[in-house]
């Protein structure tokens, strides 16, 4: 053999070699971090490669729910994910099943609701939730791929579903409102917020949880306050409760007849009278009534017994509030006042229960 095809016979095998080496390494670090999943074959990790995510995904079987008029049949496996399992091919073709592009989009500060609101909404015959947290209009490196890619985004539909999507942080992103209206100029926005002083401990509490930053605050009230004694108003936690400020903005694009807010107060006690508000306001049939909600003793929340039983899963953490000191509870109940008053303004609702306090 001369030294030319010994050394082309070389190059050959090491690229092959290392071909190889690089499949395994992307297979292994594409799979690796996935969570397992019960001993089920009908619940798979599949890669929508249109948005280069996993997702989890199930294939109906014969003890599964179909819904006669939607997409997909209500699996076990939707208390993981609240994903769905898929019909067949022949029977999403016949339904006129595909990915449209959202008439609705749930937004809300975090640890408002919005994950129960997704939830309970996601089992409503008439309504196609995407499984996924898009993050598409705050993020430019999504938004600046084009509507098609956010069209994938979704859940299969039929005509008469309305497609929705749940992303909080649209709530506070710079931008976001205006690039919602030009892009789906018919899009109706629902936002839950809650009591904004309740809201912040539950934020505060989260990330306290989640948190490795050594010098993190210890307690709630050295995250929210100055060392004088003074609302810190450049607290994160204080700023995304000062919700007058953001709904501003959606406002100017979004007039009240698109724009629904939600009490997410009463909402957690009763979700019932607020998820047929939004019935209404998305014109779609009335499903939710009282008697197909029952009250979990565990976690005290509301969990759906139709189509199937479904309670809102817990998938983040849930741990008990701190204590807050009264003196503090107070000066911020005062320090909210003014801006409730404002959003009271705006909203033109009759009241929330926390405008009061
Ligand atoms: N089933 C049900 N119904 C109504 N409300 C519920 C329900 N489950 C949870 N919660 C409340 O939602 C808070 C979490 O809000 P989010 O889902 O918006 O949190 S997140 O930002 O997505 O992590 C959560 O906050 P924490 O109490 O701090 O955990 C609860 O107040």
């Amino acid at each position: 053999m001369s030294f030319r095809s010994k050394a082309l016979w070389a190059f050959g095998v090491s690229y092959l070699v290392s071909t190889a080496i690089l499949m395994v390494y992307l297979m292994y670090t594409a799979t690796v971090n996935l969570p397992s999943l019960p001993d089920d074959r009908s619940i798979y990790w599949w890669r929508d490669a249109s948005y280069g995510r996993y997702i989890l995904r199930h294939t109906c079987n014969e003890t599964d729910v179909v819904c006669d008029t939607c997409c997909y049949c209500y699996t076990p496996a939707s208390h993981i994910m609240a994903d769905f399992g898929d019909l067949s091919e022949a029977t999403l073709t016949e339904r006129h099943c595909e990915k449209r592009l959202p008439q609705a989009i749930i937004i809300g500060a975090m640890k408002s609701g919005t994950y129960a609101l997704r939830t309970y909404l996601s089992y409503h015959p008439d309504i196609a939730m995407a499984y996924d947290e898009p993050w598409f209009w705050n993020k430019p490196e999504e938004f600046e791929q084009g509507l098609e890619r956010y069209r994938k985004m979704m859940h299969y539909s039929t005509p008469r579903q309305v497609t929705i999507e749940k992303t909080p942080d649209y709530y506070h992103g710079e931008g976001v409102p205006e690039r919602i209206i030009q892009n789906l100029p018919d899009v109706k926005i629902l936002m839950i917020m809650k009591d904004p002083v309740k809201r912040a401990i539950s934020h505060y509490n989260f990330e306290r949880l989640r948190t490795q930053d050594f010098y993190f605050p210890a307690t709630f009230e050295e995250a929210v306050m100055t060392a004088d004694g003074y609302v810190n108003v450049h607290s994160e936690y204080l700023i995304q409760s000062a919700y007058s400020v953001f709904v501003k903005r959606w406002l100017r694009h979004f007039p009240p007849g698109r724009f629904l807010a939600i009490d997410g107060d009463p909402f957690q006690r009763d979700p019932v009278p607020q998820l047929q508000r939004i019935e209404k306001y998305l014109g779609i049939r009335p499903f939710f009534t009282k008697d197909i909600f029952v009250k979990n003793s565990t976690s005290g929340f509301w969990c759906l017994t139709k189509p199937i039983y479904s309670c809102v899963p817990q998938s983040r953490p849930h741990p008990p509030h701190p204590k807050v000191s009264d003196s503090v509870l107070m000066t911020l109940y005062r320090y909210f006042r003014p801006l409730n008053k404002q959003l009271a303004k705006l909203l033109e609702e009759p009241s929330f229960e926390w405008f009061s306090y």
